[in-house]
């Protein structure tokens, strides 16, 4: 066992920073019981801790010097964690009309905040541009096309996001770095620099000033779930190329270098993860060296974790419904959320640890599987778990590291209402989005 496992009971690696195992079996999160919570708000609950997302801004903007750090948005989002991101010092990143309607309402600074999206439609341009969003992060050639001749357009300032054509080894729907994919403009097949080329050509046409959007600089990301560190200094090293390249055909030192986000975390015991600290020296490095390679000026680097900021903040609880025996050895459990809150083993066949909390068990452990409440034989949440033996229905089962893509990609499949997520921090919680109720989901329902 690890010092810190000692400490809190819990393996810190994948528990939440203020998790502590307390003596009668239950589990603790910024001083507040899973028990207390369950009572309180019922289950399933998405338990967030204040203090992990908070000390994980910390530890990528020490890392990172004075790079921009912009949270991904799309790893969970809404007032309570924008703010808290603003107070972090961090900036935003979103990718719809929704999610800056998330970051409107906080007011957070829109200088601060960059627009993503492969497929941004009419009203999320509107909304980046009537909001004043510091970048927009420009995908296709009819988005600059669309762009320059917003009214608005020639106000903000855009990156150019590239496909550099590195594979950063994750899963299959998580690659976004490669060509062949959706996202950005490919590397290898020169519709990169010639985004840039558009852009460029756009400010000096007839001699007129610029029209459309100032370029700021360029960006890519790799995907998500990547712990490779080379995959980032490879794409480093390449983006500083291609900065080069446009210097020499346009004159043009553009300032700013988004590499995205996509750092790895564990989500059980033993597995890789990136740690901010040696990833921020080997990308910086990366980029200094490239810079120095091809003369250029370092550019301000951004960059924009998502998962690495919260996943590990999350906590699941559930309330066993029913045990079965499994006719394959061990027992289902039954627990009253599922694919609806965590659609991630069903769609990436992700793998989560499970615990017993509220009480200790007894009778020792045994193979189970826990599945959730969905009509799907494929609603299985931990594969391979093991619990006590003496689980029963009314238990409480603690899901960790489910903080990010979770509440974010929570639906309402079989007309179940999505849990709340509560925020703990020094003994005390509080609502950040409460759990919806059958009003909520027949208010749409018009007809
Ligand atoms: C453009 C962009 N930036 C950042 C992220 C955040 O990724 P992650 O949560 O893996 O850090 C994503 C999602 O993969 C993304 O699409
Ligand atoms: N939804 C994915 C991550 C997607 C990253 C968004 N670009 C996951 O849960 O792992």
């Amino acid at each position: 066992m690890l010092a810190s496992e000692i400490r809190t009971g819990l393996d810190a690696a994948i528990w939440p920073a203020t998790a502590r195992a307390e003596p009668d079996g239950d589990v603790s999160i910024g001083g507040v019981r899973i028990a207390a919570l369950a009572a309180r708000y019922g289950t399933p609950l998405q338990i967030l801790d204040e203090e992990d997302v908070r000390g994980r801004c910390r530890a990528f903007r020490d890392a990172f010097g004075d790079a921009e750090i912009a949270y991904a948005g799309k790893a969970f989002l809404c007032r309570g964690m924008a703010s808290l991101i603003a107070e972090e010092g961090l900036s935003l990143d979103v990718c719809s009309d929704g999610e800056l309607a998330v970051a409107r309402a906080v007011r957070f600074p829109p200088g601060r905040v960059l627009m993503h999206g492969n497929a941004k439609t009419p009203d999320d341009l509107r909304a980046a541009l009537g909001y004043g969003v510091g970048r927009v992060v420009a995908d296709s050639f009819s988005e600059i096309a669309r762009l320059a001749a917003a009214p608005d357009g020639a106000r903000t300032r855009m990156l150019i996001r590239v496909a550099p054509g590195v594979d950063g080894g994750t899963h299959a729907a998580l690659t976004t770095g490669t060509d062949g994919q959706k996202f950005g403009f490919p590397l290898s097949t020169g519709a990169a620099a010639e985004a840039v080329r558009r852009v460029l050509g756009q400010h000096d046409a007839g001699g007129r000033g610029r029209r459309g959007p100032e370029l700021a600089g360029l960006h890519c990301h790799l995907g998500s779930q990547i712990t490779a560190l080379d995959a980032f200094e490879e794409a480093a090293r390449r983006m500083v190329a291609l900065l080069a390249a446009v210097r020499d055909e346009h004159g043009v030192v553009l300032p700013e270098l988004d590499l995205g986000g996509g750092f790895g975390v564990a989500y059980r015991p033993g597995e890789a993860e990136v740690d901010p600290r040696e990833l921020g020296e080997r990308v910086r490095r990366a980029v200094r060296e490239a810079c120095a390679l091809h003369r250029l000026p370092v550019p301000r680097l951004v960059l924009e974790p998502g998962r690495a900021i919260a996943a590990h903040a999350g906590v699941t609880a559930y309330r066993v419904v029913s045990v079965k025996r499994a006719a394959a050895g061990g027992v289902l459990v039954a627990v009253d959320g599922g694919m609806s809150d965590n659609p991630r083993p069903g769609l990436y066949g992700a793998a989560y640890t499970v615990r017993l909390a509220g009480r200790r068990g007894t009778g020792g452990d045994r193979a189970a599987t826990v599945v959730g409440r969905h009509c799907e034989a494929g609603d299985v949440l931990v594969r391979d778990a093991r619990l006590p033996a003496d689980v029963r229905p009314g238990d409480l089962l603690a899901v960790p590291c489910t903080g990010a893509y979770h509440h974010s990609m929570a639906s309402n499949y079989n007309l179940v209402r999505r849990p709340p997520v509560v925020a703990v921090r020094d003994g005390r919680a509080r609502t950040l989005v409460r759990r919806e109720t059958a009003e909520d989901l027949l208010a749409r329902d018009v007809g």
